[in-house]
């Protein structure tokens, strides 16, 4: 299968490239921070591809996040079940909206079946949970506890997923969506953050799918 592998910076499409080795089939590209930036930059690369007649089959969203702390530990490993918007939506006095709700679309982006099978399968280590897409990086107690409560099935957020799994579903490709954590989701510490065990996690989880995601 051939599949490319979206980062959102280049020291993660790194960590990435250094677990697979040489592989002609899995291509690693950094796509920029946020769902705007990954989802241009994924439909335009797999555009491209379809377009040179060497189309993905697949797009994994792969990089570091945050963790909700009861549910994975820095270092660890997060297997999307979901990619979920978490901020696209409307707040109101009753509370906040979500795009479904609102009447123009939807926030939950599913994950192929078989490409997460497949995940979970080879990493069993890792946490299954669902992922959060935001634009602002979570740093306030109040708020991690609104995310908490609104995405019970929550276990890391992150910047990307959903705007990758936009350009996969644009373009008629499965996706996926691996996260390392490297920070708890609370209020900001930046001098907590484990950005090394988390690049380490990603590269031990590239050399574990390596084979496999090639061979789907
Ligand atoms: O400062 C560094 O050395 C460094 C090295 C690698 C990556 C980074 C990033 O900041 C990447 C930004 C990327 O990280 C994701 N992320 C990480 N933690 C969170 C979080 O708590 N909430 C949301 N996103 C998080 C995110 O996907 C960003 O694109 C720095």
């Amino acid at each position: 299968m051939r599949v490319l592998i979206a980062t959102a910076v280049e020291v993660e499409a790194d960590a990435v490239r250094r677990g697979l080795g040489d592989r002609d089939d899995l291509v690693v590209a950094p796509i920029g921070v946020g769902p705007a930036n990954a989802a241009a930059a994924t439909a335009r690369l797999l555009t491209l591809a379809e377009a040179a007649g060497e189309p993905y089959s697949g797009v994994l969203s792969m990089g570091i996040g945050g963790g909700f702390a009861d549910v994975v530990d820095l270092g660890g490993l997060v297997v999307a079940t979901r990619s979920i918007a978490a901020d696209l939506g409307a707040q109101s006095p009753e509370g906040y909206l979500t795009i479904d709700e609102l009447g123009f679309g939807r926030a939950v982006s599913e994950v192929d079946p078989a490409l997460h099978a497949l995940l979970r399968g080879r990493l069993r280590d890792a946490v299954s949970g669902d992922v959060l897409t935001v634009s602002t990086v979570t740093g306030l107690a109040g708020r991690a506890q609104e995310l908490r409560l609104r995405y019970p099935h929550a276990a890391a957020e992150a910047m990307e997923g959903a705007g990758v799994a936009a350009a996969a579903a644009t373009c008629g490709v499965a996706y996926a969506e691996i996260r390392a954590i490297s920070n708890a989701i609370g209020p900001r510490d930046r001098a907590a953050w484990q950005i090394g065990a988390a690049l380490q996690a990603l590269t031990g989880a590239a050399a574990t799918i390596g084979d496999s995601l090639e061979a789907l």
